[in-house]
């Protein structure tokens, strides 16, 4: 079936499974070139043909028969567009150090947040000065950050069409959870998830998003086993997360990159160390280590901070460490807790594109984000809790109106 998840006992076998093909894939001006793709190259010298090869192929993103083609986000991708001819590396994230001139393209094109959504997109400009007059009035009042799902209620259609699709063609969610419920024993009476029923395929770039206490990193935690749920099932990388053995969770682990907002990079190690490790904790030889830390670290543009220590580092700087070691066993799950929480907008956006060029290898990508800009800027599905239920699920969604944090 589609589950190209790696299982302790096939680690190397897996990885040439091909990956599924789905009807619907992102229309061709944004399927990345494989020879002009770093991360596809990456995938193919270090011996990994299926890497290589779903990196050069359409990832698997199940759209909505009624969406849209995918459109590309309007902004220059300094991971896509090489500096020049003999950098084809992702070096163009903007460099905190430098005076940034990422900010004009940056604001010219994120969009404003636009929370007066018509189910087909956003409202149009009106000419009748009467209806503006009404939207603004409208759009302000959605301001209120009581508002939640009353505009934007949980898609419960499109969730079903995306399942029906996905069985259509073979293809098992990378997660699934089925009334998935958390209450941790200091708050009994208030779960911090309720009754969570998700899919995620892979292949997916996915946003989490919702208030400040709505149940995002629970979830998360959840998805990682650092969190054990009361009830519901939960499926991750074709493993039972209600049944699994404790003996069993670190080859779970092997298959989700996991970055943070706060980095959680070992201090006493350079960067060349703190992605060495990840690969010496799986026991994979000096030789591969050698071979694919100097490399991963150049995708993310660090080739010339290997030897630094984390606070020889930007905080950007430090974060693409992050996703560095959190690739470079190039999991097919990769899961974000507020990685631009720390950051500010440019270097977000470079974070973000990162991301965004790791999900085109193929690698499903499940981001807890409160940078409303970023998700409505990215047109990605966008999964939103609340009161750890989840009230929207959308397959090209924007932020919605959660207030200020
Ligand atoms: N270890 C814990 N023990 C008790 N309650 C917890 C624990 N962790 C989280 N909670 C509670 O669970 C709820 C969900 O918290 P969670 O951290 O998952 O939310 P969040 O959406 O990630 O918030 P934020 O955006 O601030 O990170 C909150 O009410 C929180 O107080």
């Amino acid at each position: 079936m589609g589950n190209h998840f790696r299982t302790s006992g096939d680690e190397q076998s897996a990885s040439q499974a091909p990956m599924p093909q789905a009807n619907g894939v992102e229309s061709k001006d944004s399927v990345p070139d494989f020879q002009s793709d770093p991360l596809a190259q990456h995938a193919a010298s270090a011996g990994d043909a299926s890497a290589a090869q779903s990196a050069a192929n359409p990832m698997l993103n199940i759209p909505s028969p009624a969406a849209p083609a995918q459109p590309r986000v309007n902004v220059p991708d300094p991971l896509v567009d090489p500096v020049g001819p003999s950098t084809p590396s992702l070096a163009g994230i903007p460099d905190p150090s430098a005076p940034a001139a990422a900010p004009a393209a940056t604001a010219a094109a994120v969009t404003a947040p636009d929370v007066f959504m018509t189910p087909a997109g956003a409202a149009g400009p009106s000419t009748d000065a009467d209806e503006a007059r009404q939207i603004r009035d409208l759009d302000a009042a959605l301001q209120n950050p009581d508002f939640t799902s009353v505009f934007a209620p949980a898609d419960l259609d499109r969730a079903q069409e995306r399942k029906k699709i996905a069985r259509q063609a073979g293809v098992e969610p990378v997660i699934l959870t089925e009334h998935l419920t958390k209450i941790y024993p200091a708050q009994p009476n208030k779960p911090a998830l309720d009754d969570v029923n998700i899919e995620i395929y892979p292949g997916e770039f996915v946003f989490l998003v919702g208030h400040s206490g709505s149940g995002k990193t629970t979830l998360l935690n959840t998805l990682l086993r650092n969190v054990k749920p009361t009830s519901g099932r939960v499926l991750v990388a074709g493993q039972d997360l209600m049944r699994i053995k404790n003996r069993r969770i670190p080859y779970l682990r092997r298959q989700i990159g996991a970055v943070f907002q706060d980095y959680k990079l070992l201090p006493n190690k350079t960067a060349y160390e703190n992605v060495a490790f990840a690969l010496q904790c799986i026991g994979k030889p000096r030789g591969v280590i050698r071979a694919q830390v100097p490399e991963v670290l150049r995708l993310v543009g660090l080739a010339d901070q290997m030897d630094s220590l984390p606070d020889q580092l930007s905080g950007g700087e430090q974060q693409r460490v992050s996703v560095a070691r959190a690739m470079v066993n190039r999991p097919p799950l990769l899961i974000c807790d507020e990685p631009t929480g720390n950051l500010d907008p440019a270097i977000s956006l470079g974070i973000m594109k990162l991301l965004e060029r790791i999900n085109r290898t193929g690698t499903t990508v499940i981001v807890a984000t409160h940078d409303r800009e970023m998700v409505d800027s990215m047109h990605r599905r966008v999964i939103a809790l609340e009161g750890g239920r989840v009230i929207r699920d959308q397959e090209r969604g924007g932020y919605g109106n959660y207030g200020s944090f």
